[in-house]
């Protein structure tokens, strides 16, 4: 369901703006539908309040929680169903934070990630994005969301940025803290900057080298890693937030002297953040998690060139904690067709 949709049913209700306004931040806060200012703000029409119920009900099946596994770092993997049965992941973080699926599936295909496996199965509807955050909300505070669950959002541009723009103004959450993650797409650097509720912007960069880019990300656009940080920087100026790159540490791939080099070059006086997060390990895929004091002193050296770097770890790991990888081992993981070899070159 989109958010436009939802819109338009409550105004062929005879509900005006500020009727449609209410009843959207009663729902973005998970508060009853009719919820509002008694005493402020003109009651809802009676068309809209008789036709509450089934809305409640049909809101609250947009996400539903199929299951839900704790983690030990306070973090909590949530596999949300839709209402047609499909399957996505949220994750409940650390400080109020919530990442968010934007589809089922990816077609980026990025070959260390089990959300690519198996392509893009369908596209999360607007209402259903913030539907994760409504049932999130159910449970704890939700201030931050990011968009780095299942999903490529530069792939389904239109439902993001509903989304984006509702949990911006109606939903309460401050600009910079809803963070569009993306490989990097034209799309991108064309449509947010004209938006009114402008995002803090996750670049996957993940190598220095072209090369390499392409073999990591088959179907990301072909976008150079010095191209990539020029239009990041141009959007960090713009919305003064930093770019936030994302770093996903391979041993051996992604981690060799050359490529810190790399990350100096690229984002020395950048207004940047770099998030290193030592890859996670999908099963069957012929990757390594470099040593976590390996991985320490690689951020230690890049702070020491200049460029302000934060490890981390993501969420869950004792949980099936990469992204694709709760909703895969639900599903039945015998049911994944083989694996074709994949050939790296070395950086
Ligand atoms: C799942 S993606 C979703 C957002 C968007 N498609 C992107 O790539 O930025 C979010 C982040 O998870 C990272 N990721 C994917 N698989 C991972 C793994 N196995 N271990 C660690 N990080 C992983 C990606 O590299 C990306 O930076
Ligand atoms: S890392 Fe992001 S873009 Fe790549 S396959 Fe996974 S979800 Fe898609």
């Amino acid at each position: 369901m989109r958010i436009e949709h939802l819109r338009q049913r409550l105004a062929d209700l005879g509900a005006k703006p500020v009727h449609i306004q209410r009843v959207l931040r009663a729902w973005t806060h998970a508060l009853p539908l009719s919820a509002g200012p008694a005493r402020r703000g003109p009651n809802l029409p009676q068309a809209v309040l008789d036709a509450l119920p089934a809305l409640t009900a049909e809101l609250d099946g947009l996400a539903r929680l199929h299951s839900e596994h704790p983690a030990e770092d306070g973090s909590a993997r949530l596999l949300v169903q839709l209402p047609d049965g499909q399957t996505v992941e949220s994750v409940l973080l650390p400080r109020d934070g919530l990442c968010v699926s934007s589809q089922v599936g990816c077609a980026v295909g990025c070959v260390f990630c089990m959300t690519g496996r198996d392509g893009l199965l369908r596209q999360v509807g607007s209402a259903e994005i913030v539907a994760q955050v409504v049932l999130a909300r159910r449970q704890r505070a939700v201030k931050k969301v990011v968009f780095m669950g299942m999903g490529e959002p530069a792939h389904n541009m239109e439902n993001v940025i509903e989304a984006i723009q509702l949990l911006g103004t109606e939903g309460g959450i401050g600009h910079k803290n809803l963070v569009f993650s993306t490989v990097g797409d034209h799309r991108v650097f064309e449509r947010l900057p004209t938006l009114t509720v402008k995002p803090a912007l996750a670049l996957s960069l993940h190598t220095s080298r072209a090369d390499l880019r392409f073999e990591l990300l088959p179907k990301a656009p072909r976008i150079s890693p010095d191209e990539l940080v020029e239009l990041g920087e141009t959007y960090a100026r713009r919305t003064g937030y930093p770019i936030q790159y994302q770093w996903t540490l391979i041993d051996g791939v992604n981690d060799t002297p050359e490529e810190l080099d790399g990350i100096v070059r690229l984002l020395a006086g950048k207004y940047a953040i770099m998030n290193m997060i030592p890859y996670n390990a999908v099963p069957d895929l012929p990757f390594r998690r470099p040593a976590w004091d390996k991985a320490a002193d690689i951020a230690r050296q890049l702070h020491r060139r200049g460029i302000l770097t934060k490890l981390r770890n993501s969420a869950g790991q004792d949980v099936e904690g990469g992204c694709g990888q709760l909703r895969a081992r639900v599903l039945g993981d015998e049911t994944r067709p083989a694996e074709a070899p994949v050939k790296f070159v070395r950086g």
